[in-house]
């Protein structure tokens, strides 16, 4: 499973390497520099043959260090290199500083910062085959001095940039660990206090990173800012390093949705043993809102259906049963007025999960439900639950039925849904990052699970699933997975509905969030675009072929 490093995750793997004797930290930094250039000729086959011009441009700490490498080795290659370098090589750490001096027996390094930047120096930047980016790396601890306006080169990679890339011929500009200026551990810019930042958010061509992905290549902005990104091995891998980090007190463990077919227990889950009847395989309990109002809460129960329940009951007001009993077919229909109706058909005990607030409303009806749903009327049997949309509304209202949340819970807010209901973590999220490692939303979806003692999905193409003991994985949408098509009306809907397809099947509930949350991006990739709601649960076929289900 991939596992998505923080900074300091980082830091401690490479120290913990380092300290064993095995290797050095010159030799990681040759070792890096190497991948990029491998990276880039992988990128672009064309520019192995023949000489072609780049541009390094180097930061003060160790990426610096990585950007002398790469200038040395495409100069070895036969290229012509022109390295510019943002810091004092008196201060820089050693082992770029040793970087350093090997280059400039080999070329020139002119200060970045030089006020007598000239535009012609500036045209002949833009017209280099290759822009190489080591300003900063994992090591940016505050906004990036692209402001000041005696940066005049910096200033101009960074608000130009975008705009070069989106041309038919841009300069490729390659980000070493990434972008400069984002921070690794959340994917945001880091601004100054008052938010100030360059007029466009710079963009690379392609990122090149070290051993793992970091957190912030996932999260929020990060992917854009990337474009691509490719992850270098040197070397790190194997457990002896990695322990370190196991033990490590700031290890948090936050890992990247893997497919089910590298999970062996979900593979299990999904695939139906010969001989079961639809009782072997859940019951799940979807709630609609009143007439005119059914549709969200048909899709969640399709998308219950199609994962695999072995049963799914739509609940709904009297007044309702006409609508969806001609809209619904293989899936069952009761009447559920009321907490007290929801009461009874849960001492049924083979409902296996409830899902709620697709369509719901956030009356006192169905604040009724949601606290019989909850067990918080008293009633002796607790379901497992699904509460999305206006279910979270009332629990963003009611803080008797939030304090109701137990264990067997999955929430699903979107951002919205999400201030909503922890108001002081989301606002924490929106203050503008001005200090590395900032406040992410892995942060902030870890201690809303820890707060609502339940498993907290937070959507987004970075959605992030947290459970209550820390566990954590981003389900990206984002690089090869990218579906934007899947931001359409009741997609929400048809998660919540995969999920709780799934609990009633046995995953546990931070198994049917992110099984959940992976196959609702595949469904949408299967589809492609031109995707409505109503086609994601039909995905699932393919895909559960596809998968060997
Ligand atoms: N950690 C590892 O395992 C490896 C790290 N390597 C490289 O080393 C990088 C990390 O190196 P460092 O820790 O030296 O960090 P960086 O090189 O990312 O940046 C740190 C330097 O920038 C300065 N700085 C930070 N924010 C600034 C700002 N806003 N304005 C001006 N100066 C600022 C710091 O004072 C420090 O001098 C990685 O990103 C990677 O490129 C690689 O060489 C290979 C292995
Ligand atoms: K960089």
């Amino acid at each position: 499973m991939t596992e998505l490093l923080t900074s300091a995750q980082m830091r401690a793997i490479e120290a913990a390497a380092i300290a064993s004797g095995q290797v050095t930290g010159l030799e990681l930094m040759e070792r890096a520099g190497r991948g990029v250039v491998e990276a880039i000729f992988a990128e672009w086959p064309e520019l192995r043959a023949g000489s072609f011009r780049a541009v390094v441009l180097c930061g003060p700490g160790n990426n610096g260090g990585d950007g002398f490498v790469v200038a040395r080795l495409l100069k070895e290659w036969g290229w012509e290199v022109e390295v510019f370098l943002y810091g004092d090589p008196e201060r820089m750490p050693p082992d770029a500083r040793v970087n350093y001096e090997r280059w400039v027996g080999m070329g020139e390094v002119r200060d970045i910062s030089a006020k007598d930047f000239s535009r012609d120096d500036f045209d002949r930047f833009w017209q280099a085959d290759l822009v190489v980016d080591a300003l900063f790396g994992i090591g940016l601890a505050r906004p990036a001095p692209l402001l000041e306006p005696h940066n005049y080169v910096l200033h101009r990679l960074f608000n130009d940039s975008l705009w070069w890339v989106g041309k038919q011929d841009p300069a490729k500009i390659v980000a070493i660990d990434q972008p400069s200026g984002m921070c690794a551990d959340s994917g945001r810019e880091l601004r100054d206090a008052n938010g100030e930042g360059p007029d466009e958010p710079y963009a690379a061509y392609l990122t090149v990173t070290f051993h793992r992905p970091k957190v912030g290549h996932f999260l929020e902005d990060g992917p854009r800012f990337c474009t691509k990104l490719k992850v270098v091995d040197i070397g790190l891998a194997g457990s002896k390093f990695e322990d370190c980090v196991t033990s490590h007190p700031l290890r948090n463990g936050t890992y990247l949705t893997r497919s089910p077919e590298a999970d062996f227990e979900a593979m299990q889950r999904l695939r139906r043993a010969e001989g079961g009847h639809k009782y072997t395989h859940g019951h799940a309990f979807i709630l609609s809102g009143p007439s005119g109002r059914g549709g969200a809460a048909r899709l969640a129960a399709r998308g219950a259906l199609r994962v695999g329940a072995g049963l799914v009951t739509v609940g709904c007001p009297a007044e309702a049963l006409v609508e969806n009993a001609a809209r619904l077919d293989a899936v069952m229909l009761r009447v559920v007025e009321d907490g007290a109706a929801l009461d009874a058909v849960l001492e049924d005990g083979r409902i296996g999960v409830v899902c709620l607030g697709p369509g719901l409303g956030t009356g006192a009806r169905e604040a009724g439900l949601v606290a019989a749903a909850l067990g918080a009327r008293g009633a002796e049997r607790a379901a497992s639950l699904v509460l999305d949309a206006d279910a979270l509304t009332i629990l963003s209202r009611e803080a008797g039925l939030f304090g109701a949340l137990h264990g067997r819970c999955v929430l699903t807010p979107h951002g919205g849904e999400f201030a909503r209901l922890f108001p002081d973590i989301a606002e924490k999220l929106a203050v503008p990052a001005t200090k590395g490692p900032a406040y992410s939303k892995v942060d902030a979806t870890r201690e809303a699970a820890a707060r609502a003692g339940c498993v907290v999905l937070f959507k987004g193409a970075d959605t992030v699933i947290a459970a209550p003991d820390g566990r954590c994985a981003v389900n990206s949408a984002h690089y090869e997975r990218a579906a934007p098509w899947l931001a359409t009306a009741g997609s929400g809907d048809v998660l919540a509905g995969f999920i709780a397809g799934l609990m009633a099947r046995g995953f546990s509930p931070f198994d049917a969030a992110c099984t959940g949350a992976w196959l609702h991006v595949e469904c949408a990739r299967e589809f492609g675009p031109g995707l409505i709601a109503e086609d994601l649960p039909e995905m699932l076929p393919a895909v559960f072929r596809r998968l060997g289900v």
